[in-house]
């Protein structure tokens, strides 16, 4: 190693841990800050908490580890149902006594101890709508005495245990590179951490295309044929790039099938490691390969095991069996570890207070507890075999990027290790089942939300905003001085590849969408190709993932872009595609036309709603002028934020689509602020219940419905959009309907949110249906009247993103019109309504406005205020 490499390598392990630790302290602080500062009332609200549960089971589970399942007691609640609530599998929780605690009560920080008794610390093993499972881990002494109250609540925790596993991992892998590690790593491996480190290049892996790969599911198209190809000739890493849609599990599926089938060099095939950011990503791969048909005669089924518990056991059965749990409990060596288990299970039941007779107490207790010390200690052992030569007889392995780092998996290889959703995960917490592979798969899509990150350094982020703010008002000739067209460009910049030309865009946020394209005359000379060299760089933030490092350490080459998606109708694709993706996410046959008319179950009892509820595939409700200002939940700018007006418009759609027989199972409302998420399931849900989904953007990333209502709640008179301005969070929200998108927001804040939501709000006001409203009419419903035809102009909007789209958008209110003034839109055509041209005269406020007939065939009017 040379001594640039060396400290390259340094600074990035510094950064990485630098990160981690700024990342680890917020989340404490958040999670310590909440604590303290909110009853737990407040802490349920936010989704923090279940309060008032009762014990009904104590089990043991796989490591010897104490389940403990608690529900909502019908004597204290009248609905079983958790209230919604933020605790998944894997969560750290505390189960502690409900006393009716004063909301400032300070929790205690440091862990419980036996002789506090009434409470244990654990992580979240299995949640359901009704029963919620945390596994306390009997090896830990302060958890062991499970003495719990008759009443208790379950409090989420900072989780610490996934950062001392992405330090260690991080530890481990300086070790490796600087030659200070014991483990003796095959050269496969070593190889492959080299290739991810910019210590060695990529192999040239291209002179093998593959052209006589016969594909188990030849309905593949030609993009997702080219990413299996790609995978499979790969040496060392590749990527498949997946937009919205595009079949990104289905390619997984063909490339897990072809690796573990077997070949005449290989008869067993290859082991795979399949590894998500999250439970439910790896859950959707393992659903999908138990769902696999029969193979034919002579092969058998994939032998699949996942570790740790299933988030959705609900939706598949067949996923409980293909658990390690289930696996080594069926096996024969696990019959003798059984006796030692029902044993130990009567024990807990007994101390716990739900076995047979009093729990009990003093001295008799701690015998007690003994007796269950020593069992345990004889579970683990006895289990350990079995679960070992269950682990051994898997050709697929599937875990969670964190949990493949557990001990289950301690000494256990594979041959190649496949990360799904790698853009939503850390890159420290990558390397937990990297280590464990030669070769490395990453699928996903950086034009999406990336992991979420805390420890965001805002100051940073307020520094970098003004530079570009000063650099963008910088004297143009002063910017090319800074750039001079034949200083030759530095070493480090001249072996980065080109990304210039990239298909899909920046994954910067934002700003840099619309960086001036060089003039012939600025444009540099043409460099003669020289061979590229990666670099290694040090991240800037968490929300670097792997994927992105590797896409700009070695650009295009390391990856393939699957290019047909489907699920969206053609109109609901135009924007992201051509915006994001190089215009190159084409839309399937199958979907590109699809509206909510085509669904067996819609209906409609006129023309007019058969267009304008269930033939329009995009609507814009735009509630510019009508001051349906947001609110702030919470306190100073942290806070999150909502909007009445706004729900109640989400709601009167909601209606009229389940009114024209949309079921609410094929509805999901979506807000990117948590506060107007809660508002919106207070006013939705008691009428449609839970099949209605009602979540954060970020929530429903992966997810897809026929009809979605995004509800963008920024209104006010600063126009400030805050988050809502990430294109990658705007990207996620506009790509989850299947045939019908329904957007309502204030153009007057929205479009002045940055540049990618101007686009969007122009590209809307172009090709969308866009619904506005005037005080006087009825609060159930907009006019159907496109926007871009208030303006003066009688031409019809075009199709394409343009700035004079944008500027026909400016023009919506005409200038001459004051502020507070009302005006009177009138829709000439004498159709529907909803496509004509339309004029607009100024009028008196004092005038009285006749009400507006949406019905009337003679077109609508309505009135707004221009603000
Ligand atoms: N080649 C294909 N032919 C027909 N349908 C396909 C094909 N590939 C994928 N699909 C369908 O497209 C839909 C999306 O596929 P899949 O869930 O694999 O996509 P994804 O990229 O993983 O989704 P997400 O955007 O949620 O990550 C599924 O209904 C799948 O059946």
């Amino acid at each position: 190693m040379n001594s640039e490499t060396d400290s390259r390598l340094g600074a990035f392990f510094t950064r990485q841990r630098e990160l981690l630790a700024k990342e680890r302290a917020a989340e404490v602080e958040r999670s310590s800050l909440l604590l303290t500062n909110c009853g737990p009332k407040l802490l349920e609200q936010k989704g923090l908490a279940l309060l008032g549960l009762g014990v009904v089971n104590v089990n043991i589970g796989l490591g010897g580890k104490t389940l403990v399942e608690l529900e909502r007691p019908s004597a204290y609640h009248t609905s079983p149902l958790f209230p919604p609530h933020t605790l998944r599998t894997g969560d750290l929780a505390r189960i502690e006594a409900n006393v009716a605690a004063t909301a400032k009560k300070p929790a205690s920080k440091t862990k419980p101890t036996a002789e506090k008794g009434g409470q244990a610390e654990g992580v979240v093993y299995r949640v359901t709508d009704t029963r919620i499972t945390i596994a306390v881990d009997g090896s830990d002494s302060a958890s062991e005495d499970l003495d719990l109250p008759e009443r208790v609540r379950v409090v989420k925790l900072a989780n610490s245990v996934t950062y001392d596993r992405m330090d260690k991992t991080i530890d481990q892998l300086e070790r490796i590179v600087t030659g200070k590690s014991d483990e003796k790593m095959a050269p496969e491996k070593l190889r492959l951490v080299h290739v991810l480190l910019a210590m060695a290049t990529r192999s040239v892996d291209t002179a093998n295309p593959l052209p006589n790969l016969t594909f188990f599911d030849d309905s593949l198209n030609p993009s997702q044929k080219d990413a299996v190809r790609f995978a499979l000739q790969a040496t060392e890493v590749a990527c498949i790039h997946g937009p919205p849609g595009t079949g990104k599990t289905h390619t997984l599926i063909e490339i897990i099938r072809q690796l573990t089938s077997a070949t005449p060099s290989n008869p067993n095939g290859l082991r795979v490691l399949v590894c998500g950011a999250s439970n439910l990503s790896v859950d959707n791969i393992l659903e999908r390969l138990l769902a696999l048909p029969a193979p034919e005669k002579g092969t058998s089924r994939i032998k699949v095991t996942r570790i740790g518990h299933p988030a959705r056991v609900m939706a598949n059965e067949g996923i409980l069996d293909a658990t390690l749990e289930v696996k080594a409990g069926r096996s024969d060596q696990a019959i003798l570890a059984k006796d030692v288990k029902n044993e130990l299970e009567t024990a807990l039941s007994t101390l716990s207070g739900k076995g047979k007779g009093k729990a009990p107490r003093g001295a008799e207790r701690r015998k007690m507890w003994d007796e269950v010390k020593a069992l345990r200690k004889e579970y683990r052992q006895r289990e350990g075999g079995v679960v070992n030569s269950v682990l051994a007889e898997s050709q697929v392995v599937v875990a969670t990027c964190h949990s493949a780092g557990g001990r289950q998996l301690r000494n256990h290889e594979f041959d190649v290790v496949i990360i799904d959703e790698a853009t939503q995960a850390m890159e420290a917490v990558c390397w937990v089942p990297i280590l464990k592979g030669r070769k490395l798969i990453l699928a996903g899509d950086p034009m999406q939300l990336p992991p979420t990150v805390l420890s965001v350094d805002k100051k940073a982020k307020k520094e970098k905003e003004k530079a570009k703010a000063a650099k963008k008002s910088e004297p143009k000739a002063k910017q090319k001085k800074l750039t001079p067209v034949s200083a030759p460009a530095p070493a480090a910049a001249a072996s980065e590849p080109d990304l210039s030309g990239s298909d899909d865009g920046s994954s910067e946020d934002d700003e840099d969408e619309e960086k001036p394209q060089p003039t012939a005359k600025e444009a540099r000379p043409v460099k003669p190709k020289r061979e590229h060299v990666p670099l290694l760089r040090p991240p800037k933030t968490l929300e670097t993932t792997l994927f992105d490092r590797l896409e700009k350490m070695y650009g295009k080459s390391v990856k393939r872009m699957l290019q047909i998606q489907y699920r969206m109708h053609e109109t609901i694709c135009a924007f992201p595609s051509v915006t994001l993706y190089g215009s190159k996410l084409a839309s399937a046959p199958s979907v590109e036309k699809h509206l909510l008319l085509d669904l067996p179950e819609t209906h409609t009892d006129s023309a007019d709603d058969e267009k304008e509820v269930l033939g329009t595939p995009v609507v814009f409700f735009d509630t510019a002028g009508c001051e349906y200002f947001e609110r702030l939940e919470g306190d100073g700018d942290e806070g999150s934020r909502c909007n009445e007006n706004e729900a109640t418009v989400v709601k009167n759609w909601v209606d009229k689509l389940v009114g024209a027989g949309v079921l609410p199972s094929q509805i999901a409302v979506i807000s990117p602020y948590q506060a107007q998420v809660t508002l919106l399931t207070s006013l939705i849900r008691p009428q449609y219940g839970p099949d209605l989904e009602i979540g954060t953007v970020d929530g429903m990333q992966g997810r897809e419905k026929e009809a979605v209502v995004i509800s963008l709640v920024r209104s006010n008179e600063t126009r400030e959009v805050g988050f809502l301005k990430e294109k990658r969070r705007l990207n996620v929200a506009m790509t989850r309907a299947k045939r019908h998108l329904c957007i309502v927001g204030d153009s007057g804040t929205v479009a002045y949110g940055g540049t990618y939501l101007k686009k969007w709000l122009a590209w809307l006001e172009a090709n969308s249906d866009v619904r506005i409203k005037g005080p006087s009419m009825d609060a159930s419903f907009f006019t159907a009247l496109p926007l871009a035809a208030s303006a003066p102009s009688t031409q019809p909007p075009s199709s394409s993103t343009t700035q004079t789209q944008m500027d026909a958008f400016t023009t919506i209110v005409p200038t001459k019109v004051e502020s507070d003034e009302t005006i009177v839109i009138v829709s000439e055509d004498s159709g529907s309504g909803s496509s004509g041209t339309c004029v607009v005269c100024k009028e008196d406020t004092t005038t009285a406005l006749p009400p507006v007939n949406e019905d009337s065939g003679s077109g609508s009017s309505g009135t707004c205020v221009i603000a």
